[in-house]
């Protein structure tokens, strides 16, 4: 895998069309990773169980891992964890974020192509609801023979788009009559993706009273371990990130890439996004902005971890001014990268 990744998101858009396959109808399926159905400790255990339980999240499911989150993990943490998804939850909706944006896109997506008449697109959740299998089942009651699957993730990692992937193959496993998948890839060095992340940061910047000194990028972690035995998320990560810098005209002490939301007591991908922000404040820096490139719409990582707790680490330790960019989500920008990644990758098919 290492070698795949690449620095050079030149790649032309206006390849030659593919004949176009004869179908009935093509699915698109926007998946993201999932969230609690309610902000109760209740909600919070099932989803995690479901999401912990996960071989590629948690690569050790073995008797220990089983006693420490039967026994520890799945008593405690929904309690607090509830609390944390209460500070974020969409009332309105009574849904979490991730849901309401996730939508949101689906929404936006499907009137963005609605002059392909034979494309329907839907939106499901790895973990919890709505899950895959009645995202798939929904796109063939309506006649899709063909479906993009869309991990929401611009960088690959074998948490997160791997199993999508299994999920997607395991519901077609119960099916005598499948429908023809594809997976869309990794779009962490696009052009189109790297310009929206740059867009929306000047954006953001624009509404800000004051000037940042320096702007952390920061990506969700994982174990370190992960990275060790070939996950190549690190690396697409650190590309993208230097993608942006040539972007924007910054270097790595005006840009820098950290890691955020460690889960657990083994070593994470370094520098961790809350010890930097603390050192930072240590080191007297007043104002920063955060932005998370690795997430495709808000959730509880970036509302309340970093827009929450980081916030907070900054200004406890001296820091004045501390701004989150908002995630790409169903804005102008965001919809470009969606929009794009999907009709590329739809070729040959409409
Ligand atoms: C070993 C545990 C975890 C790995 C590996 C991991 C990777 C990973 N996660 C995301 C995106 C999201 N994670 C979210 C929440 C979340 N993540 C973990 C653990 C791991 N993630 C947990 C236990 C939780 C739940 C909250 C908590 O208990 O701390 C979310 C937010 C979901 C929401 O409801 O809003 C996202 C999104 C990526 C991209 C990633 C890849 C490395
Ligand atoms: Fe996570
Ligand atoms: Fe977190």
């Amino acid at each position: 895998m290492t070698a795949a990744i690449s620095l050079d998101n030149a790649r032309p858009l206006d390849i030659k069309p593919l004949p176009v396959a004869s179908t009935t109808r093509v699915g698109v399926l926007l998946v993201n990773l999932g969230t609690p159905d309610t902000a109760d400790a209740a909600g919070v255990r099932v989803y995690l169980k479901e999401f912990l339980s996960d071989p590629r999240v948690i690569e050790d499911q073995g008797l220990l891992w089983k006693i420490i989150l039967n026994g520890i993990i799945l008593n405690v943490r929904p309690r607090k964890k509830a609390r944390d998804y209460q500070s974020i939850w969409n009332t309105e909706k009574n849904e979490s974020p991730l849901k309401t944006i996730t939508r949101a896109q689906s929404e936006k997506l499907a009137a963005d192509i609605a002059d392909r008449s034979h494309v329907i697109v839907d939106w499901a959740m790895r973990y919890g609801n709505p899950s895959i299998k009645s995202g798939v089942d929904a796109l063939m009651a309506k006649g899709c023979d063909r479906i993009l699957v869309v991990p929401l993730y611009p960088q690959y990692s074998a948490a997160t788009s791997a199993t999508v992937c299994d999920e997607a193959f395991r519901v077609l496993t119960e099916l005598r009559a499948q429908p023809t998948l594809r997976v869309t890839p990794p779009y962490y060095n696009d052009d189109f993706y790297i310009d929206a992340l740059a867009v929306s940061i000047e954006d953001h910047l624009k509404t800000l009273p004051y000037k940042p000194e320096l702007i952390v990028a920061s990506f969700h972690g994982m174990p370190k371990e992960y990275v060790d035995k070939g996950d190549p998320y690190r690396e697409q990560c650190v590309a993208t990130t230097e993608l942006l810098r040539k972007r924007l005209g910054m270097d790595d002490s005006k840009l820098l890439l950290t890691f955020q939301s460690r889960f657990g007591f083994s070593e994470w991908l370094q520098p961790y996004t809350d010890k930097t922000i603390e050192k930072l404040a240590k080191d007297g820096v007043k104002r920063i902005a955060v932005v998370m490139p690795g997430f495709s719409a808000d959730c509880l990582e970036t509302l309340e971890e970093i827009s929450g707790e980081n916030a907070e680490i900054f200004k406890h330790n001296g820091g004045e001014e501390f701004s989150a960019v908002p995630c790409l989500n169903d804005s102008a920008p965001g919809m470009t990268v969606l929009r794009q990644l999907v009709l590329r990758e739809l070729q040959g098919w409409i």
